[in-house]
C-alpha cells in the first residue's frame, strides 16, 4: 500500500505529463472521514476556477452486455462497415482503425493468446468488454503503480467478464489475477467519456486517476467535461473554503435520493448520507415524489426515513403513511409504463407529457423532469420538428420546460453544471426562434436572448458535448454581436 506522499507524487507526475507548467494546485490528496481518501482544497477556490486536467490511463468500450458494439478504436457503430479483426476478434470499422497503433497494441496482446476455439467463435461483445482491462497489460511500471493505487471493488460479482474470457483462452493465472484487478479498478473508479454533441458513438469509459481520487456528493462542488484530447478538465461550481472536501457526482443531477442512493449501493458499494439525501423533498424539488394514494387527496408522498431504503412513505398533506413494498409496486408500474415509450418518437412523447403522465405522478417527479429534458433536446433540433417546423405551442412548451427545469436546477444548488449550461442554450434558441417569427418581440426578447446565450457560452465553452453552433450563435445573438439584424437569425435555418 502507497503512503500519501508516495500517492501525490505519482499523481503530480501523472498531471505533469499534459500540463507541464503548471506545477501548483489548489487541493491536496487526504483521508477523507467518508470513506478512505478524498481530495481537499488547500486555499479558498472560486466558482469556475480549474482544478485540474486528468488524462485517462487507459479508456476503452463500457462493460454491461447491453452496451450497443462498435469499432474499438474509434467507437464508431456503423453496423454496415464493422468488420472483425481475423487474428483478434475485435470489432474495427475501417483499415485505417485496424492500421492504427491502438489496435495493433490490442492485437499483439490478445493474438498472443492460445485461444480454445476459433476467434470467430468468441463473443465480440465479451472481448469489447474486456479491452480496456487488457489494454491496462501493456501500461508502463510507473502507471502500473499509479492503477494499483486506486481502490478496488472487492464483491465476488466484479470480474466475471475476464472468468468468461478464460472460457475462450489458456490465461497465465497472473494474467488473469491482473486482468481481475484491473476490472475491479475499473468497475469502482472508471468515468463515462462524454461523446460530441448529437453524435452516436459506442459507450466508453476512462480510467482517470486523479478525478478517481473524488468522493461523492449529490450536490457536487465540482463539475467535470471532456476536450477533443480525451483530458477530463474539473473546475470548481461554485466557492470551495480551503479545507473542504472536493465532490464529484456518481449519479444522475436529477435522479430522485431513492434512485440515486440504490444506484450508487449497486454500482459503488456504499449509502450516500449526504444532505441532500437527508432532506426527503431534496430542498423542496419534490423528485422522487408519488401521488398520495387516496384518490380525494392532492398530496404528495415523500419516504419517512429517507436514509433506510425500506422506508415507508407518508402523504404530507393527509398523513396517509404507505409500507414500502406498494411504493416498489408503483416504482416498477411506472418504470415499466415508461419503458414502453418510443424516446425516437417525439411526437408519441410530447402526447405522452400532456396528456397521461400526470395522471400517475407529481409533476416534480423525476420521471417527468426526464421526459421534459427529453423533449428540450428534441424540439427544434431533431428531423420532423425543426425549429420552422415547431407550431406555436411546441415553441411555448419547449420555453417553459427549459424555464422549469432551471428553477429545479437551481433549487438544488447544482452551479453552472453542464446541465445549466445545456438548458440555457435551449432557453436562447427557443426566445430566438421567436423573435425570428415575430421580429416586433425582438426588441423585448434581447436582452434576455443574449445573456442566456453569453452564460451557456462561458458554461459549456470547450466542452466536447456542448452544441457545435454554440460559439456561432454567440457570435450572432450574443451580446456587443456587430452582425446586421437580417442576418442574425440565419443560424436557426442550419
Ligand atoms: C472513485 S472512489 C473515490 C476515492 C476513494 N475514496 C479512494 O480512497 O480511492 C469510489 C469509492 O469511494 C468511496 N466513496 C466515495 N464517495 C463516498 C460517499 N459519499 N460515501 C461513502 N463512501 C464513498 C466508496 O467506497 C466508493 O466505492
Amino acid at each position: 500500500m502507497l503512503s500519501m506522499d508516495q500517492l501525490s507524487l505519482l499523481v503530480q507526475d501523472h498531471l505533469h505529463d499534459i500540463q507541464p507548467a503548471r506545477h501548483y494546485h489548489k487541493w491536496t490528496i487526504k483521508s477523507s472521514d467518508i470513506g478512505g481518501r478524498g481530495l481537499f482544497a488547500t486555499e479558498d477556490i472560486k466558482a469556475g476556477e480549474l482544478l485540474f486536467v486528468d488524462h485517462p490511463l487507459v479508456y476503452g468500450p463500457r462493460s454491461g452486455t447491453t452496451i450497443q458494439q462498435g469499432c474499438t478504436v474509434c467507437g464508431k457503430m456503423d453496423i454496415d462497415t464493422l468488420f472483425r479483426c481475423n487474428k483478434c476478434g475485435l470489432l474495427l470499422c475501417s483499415h485505417q482503425c485496424q492500421k492504427s497503433n491502438t489496435h495493433y497494441d490490442d492485437c499483439i496482446v490478445i493474438s498472443g493468446w492460445c485461444s480454445k476455439v476459433s476467434i470467430e467463435n468468441i463473443s465480440d461483445t465479451l472481448l469489447s468488454r474486456c479491452l480496456a482491462p487488457i489494454r491496462t497489460l501493456s501500461l508502463p511500471e510507473d502507471q502500473q503503480e499509479l492503477l494499483r493505487a486506486l481502490q478496488a471493488h472487492t464483491l465476488p460479482q466484479h470480474g466475471s467478464e475476464i472468468k468468461e474470457l478464460k472460457e475462450y483462452f489458456d490465461l497465465s493465472s497472473e494474467e488473469e489475477h491482473l486482468l481481475t484487478l484491473a476490472v475491479c479498478i475499473l468497475d469502482a473508479n472508471a468515468f463515462q467519456i462524454a461523446v460530441p454533441y448529437g453524435r452516436k458513438e459506442m459507450s466508453m469509459r476512462g480510467l482517470f486517476p486523479v478525478s478517481s481520487l473524488m468522493n461523492h456528493n449529490c450536490v457536487p462542488n465540482t463539475k467535470y467535461y471532456f476536450n477533443k484530447e480525451c483530458h477530463m478538465i474539473i473546475k470548481a461550481v461554485k466557492p470551495i473554503a480551503a479545507g473542504t472536501e472536493i465532490f464529484t457526482c456518481y449519479s444522475g443531477l436529477l435522479w430522485g435520493t431513492p434512485a440515486r442512493r440504490l444506484h450508487l449501493f449497486k454500482t459503488k458499494h456504499f449509502w450516500c448520507k449526504c444532505e441532500r439525501c437527508t432532506d426527503a423533498t431534496e430542498r423542496g424539488t419534490f423528485l422522487a415524489a408519488l401521488k398520495c394514494f387516496d384518490t380525494n387527496c392532492s398530496g404528495s408522498l415523500l419516504p419517512i426515513e429517507p436514509l433506510n431504503p425500506t422506508s415507508a412513505w407518508r402523504c404530507l398533506t393527509c398523513g396517509l403513511r404507505v409500507p414500502n413494498s406498494n411504493i416498489s409496486a408503483i416504482q416498477s408500474a411506472l418504470g415499466s409504463l415508461i419503458g414502453s415509450l418510443n424516446f425516437e418518437n417525439v411526437a408519441e412523447l410530447e402526447k405522452f407529457y400532456m396528456n397521461r403522465v400526470y395522471k400517475y405522478i407529481p409533476k416534480t417527479n423525476q420521471i417527468v423532469v426526464d421526459l421534459q429534458c427529453r423533449l428540450i433536446w428534441e424540439l427544434g433540433e431533431v428531423d420532423g420538428c425543426r425549429w420552422h417546423e415547431l407550431s406555436e405551442s411546441q415553441l411555448a412548451l419547449k420555453e417553459s420546460l427549459c424555464r422549469g427545469t432551471l428553477v429545479t436546477v437551481a433549487a438544488l444548488g447544482l452551479g453552472d453544471t453542464h446541465l445549466r449550461g445545456l438548458l440555457l442554450y435551449h432557453l436562447h434558441a427557443a426566445l430566438a426562434e421567436r423573435a425570428r417569427r415575430f421580429p416586433d418581440l425582438y426588441e423585448e426578447l434581447k436582452a434576455e436572448i443574449e445573456c442566456t446565450i453569453e452564460q451557456s457560452y462561458n458554461i459549456l465553452k470547450g466542452d466536447i458535448s456542448s452544441p457545435p453552433d454554440l460559439e456561432l450563435r454567440r457570435q450572432y445573438l450574443g451580446p456587443g454581436s456587430d452582425k446586421p439584424h437580417e442576418e442574425r437569425f440565419f443560424i436557426l435555418d442550419k
